[in-house]
Formats: structure tokens, C-alpha cells, sequence
């Protein structure tokens, strides 16, 4: 595993500016996440570091060897792609073993054997290695897609939305185990997802993207907490936090527009707030349970005191308990 250091890279097709200026590092062990919503460049990021595209300006240095010339194959990269691209007349084995039997690899048969075993075990498939890839369930198929990957020992592994063709609960597994393999393994990941949940619960550091351009990158709490404006304040949190004009509330300090009003900023009493809203829904999640309600015509959600019994129609005060606040421009200005 190395270090990738990606310096001042852009990338436009035509006139779409898929990557902007970015510059990002990624440690070695480090697994790093961008996060952002589609189209925002995070796919040419990663195709970027993989050498399938190249820069218009800017280098990208991998295990501090600049490799911005070099053909993919050159650049000691593994890529996990959104679909599984299993070869389905080959058996998990030997759609396993493939990268390994390149013939410029000259890895001998019996370490072959070894390493496909030993990271099947790892992804809980080594009962399958015989089945055809076809003769799997889509979480097993792309448990062999992970898994071709992780038979090498890359400086890094790029993986494009891995998980997102897998159902809710499968996801949720994947999640935990990837996260277990990339610790024990001490692998570099760069990760890319349009899923809050799997960014937060995998990543050493989150890069929020926007429109090409990387807005803030730090620890899945720093994002959380302290969110540089409210697109990246947005794109955490569940329920989303609620974005309001400052002027429904008083004693608003002067700069701030905007009040950003995450469940935990919000508390809610029969009376006493400062200002009253009404229940519109209680929408029952299972494991939660949100609140909409209408304050002065504008939606607000947050989560339901399970013991609280409202119901729509029911009349709420509302108090807010140091939230995020911003300016006119979304940038976020000191409570
Ligand atoms: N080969 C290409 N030719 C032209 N435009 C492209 C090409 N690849 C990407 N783009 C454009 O660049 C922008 C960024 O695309 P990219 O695939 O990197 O976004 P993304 O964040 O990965 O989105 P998604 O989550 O949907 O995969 C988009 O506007 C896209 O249409």
C-alpha cells in the first residue's frame, strides 16, 4: 500500500468541468470517501487516479513516483467497478485468480491457489469458488468482484460505488465486512458513493464534492459538526437538516440568512418554544419515526419522541439549540 497524492487535477469533456482543481491525499491505510451527488465528477476522480482518463493540468503521485503519464496498467492500481463484470463461463476461482495469471505477473500456481483461498475465506465465498459466476446471488457476485481485486496488493484500491446494486439489508453487511477487511488488511481505499450512511460508517475522512470541485474534506464527525456551508451540511444527516429563513426565529445574530437545524438543534415541547408549528405527518421508519411539520408554511422534519403521541393537526413549540447558521451565499457564519 502507498500514498496517492492528487495535485491541482482538472478534467472538462467539452464544456462540462467534471474535476476542478482538486487536490486530495490519501495516506497509506487511509480510506478516503467522496461523497457527492451524480454528476459531480466523483467517477472521473477516480478514473483520474486510474489512469482511464488524463488530466488537463495538474499530477498524481502514487507511493511518491508521479505516475499523470503513465498507462493504468503501469500505475499498481486495482479498480472495483459499480457492476460486477464477472466473466460468466469462469468459475469464482478462476474469475478470481484472472489478474494473477497475466502472464507479465508470473505468479506461480500454488501462491495463486493460497491467495484466492485465503481471501475468499475473508468475503465468506470459499464454498463457491467452484460455482460458475453465473450460479450466485448478486451480493456473492460482487463479493467475487471485491475479491478479485483484494487477490492483489495494489498501492491502492479505487472502488466506484461497489455496493450500490445490492438490496438495503446486504448493503448494510457489506458495509461492515469491507470496512473490517480494509482495517485487517491495512488497505488504501478511494472510495466513491452517493451514500451518506456508507461514507460515514467507512471512511477515515469524507471529501464532500460538488460540481466537479472538492468543498471540504475531513473526519465523518468534523463534516457532520462543522460543515464549511449548507450544501455539505446537506449532504449529511437523516433526516436532512432543515435549512430556514433566519427571520422566523428572533435573536438571530445579524450575517445569518439562513438557519441550519439538524434533529439535535431542535427540541420540541407542547409549549414554551419560540416559535409554533404544526404536525403535518408522522412517518414510522421502523427503527425511527420523523416528524413533518409546517412552520409558517415551511417544511420542517425532524425525529419523533416515540412517548410524545402527536398526530397531524397537533400544535408544537419549537426551540433551537445551537445550530448551524449562514449567510446569504450559504457560507457559514460563527453562532
Ligand atoms: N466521457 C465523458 N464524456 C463527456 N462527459 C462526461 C464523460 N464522463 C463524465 N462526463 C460528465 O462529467 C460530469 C461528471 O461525471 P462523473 O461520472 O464523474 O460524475 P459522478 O459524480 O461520478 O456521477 P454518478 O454518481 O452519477 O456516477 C458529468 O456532467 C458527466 O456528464
Amino acid at each position: 500500500m502507498a500514498e496517492v497524492e492528487i495535485r491541482a487535477v482538472s478534467k472538462a469533456f467539452r464544456r462540462t468541468h467534471a474535476v476542478v482543481d482538486l487536490s486530495l491525499s490519501v495516506g497509506d491505510g487511509e480510506f478516503v470517501a467522496l461523497l457527492g451527488p451524480t454528476g459531480a465528477g466523483k467517477t472521473t476522480a477516480l478514473r483520474l487516479v486510474a489512469g482511464l482518463e488524463t488530466p488537463d493540468s495538474g499530477s498524481i503521485r502514487i507511493g511518491g513516483r508521479d505516475v499523470t503519464g503513465d498507462a493504468p496498467a503501469d500505475r499498481d492500481v486495482a479498480f472495483v467497478f459499480q457492476q460486477y463484470s464477472l466473466y460468466p463461463h469462469l468459475s469464482v476461482f478462476e474469475n478470481m485468480a484472472f489478474a494473477l495469471r497475466a502472464p507479465i505477473r508470473r505468479v506461480p500456481e500454488a501462491e495463486i491457489r493460497a491467495k484466492v483461498q485465503e481471501v475468499a475465506r475473508l468475503l465468506h465465498i470459499e464454498t463457491k469458488l467452484h460455482n460458475k459466476a453465473t450460479q450466485l446471488s448478486g451480493g456473492q457476485m460482487q463479493r467475487v468482484a471485491i475479491g478479485r481485486a483484494l487477490v492483489r496488493s495494489p498501492s491502492i484500491y479505487l472502488m466506484d460505488e461497489p455496493l450500490s446494486s445490492l438490496d438495503a439489508k446486504l448493503r448494510g453487511e457489506m458495509r461492515l465486512e469491507l470496512k473490517r477487511i480494509q482495517t485487517d488488511l491495512g488497505a488504501t481505499i478511494l472510495y466513491v458513493t452517493h451514500d451518506q450512511t456508507e461514507a460515514m460508517t467507512m471512511a477515515s475522512r469524507i471529501g464532500v464534492v460538488e460540481a466537479g470541485r472538492l468543498m471540504q474534506i475531513g473526519t465523518p464527525r468534523e463534516i457532520y459538526e462543522n460543515p464549511i456551508n449548507a450544501h455539505v451540511a446537506a449532504r449529511l444527516g437523516q433526516p436532512m437538516i432543515n435549512l430556514l429563513p433566519a427571520a422566523l426565529f428572533a435573536g438571530i445574530p445579524p450575517g445569518a440568512k439562513t438557519i441550519g437545524a439538524r434533529t439535535e438543534h431542535l427540541m420540541i415541547a407542547r409549549s414554551g418554544g419560540d416559535v409554533s408549528a404544526t404536525v403535518t405527518r408522522v412517518e414510522h421508519l421502523g427503527d425511527q419515526s420523523h416528524l413533518h411539520l409546517d412552520l409558517g408554511g415551511r417544511p420542517v422534519v425532524t425525529l419523533a419522541d416515540p412517548e410524545a403521541r402527536l398526530g397531524p393537526g397537533d400544535m408544537v413549540s419549537l426551540r433551537l439549540n445551537k445550530p448551524l447558521l449562514f449567510d446569504a451565499a450559504g457560507g457559514r457564519v460563527a453562532a
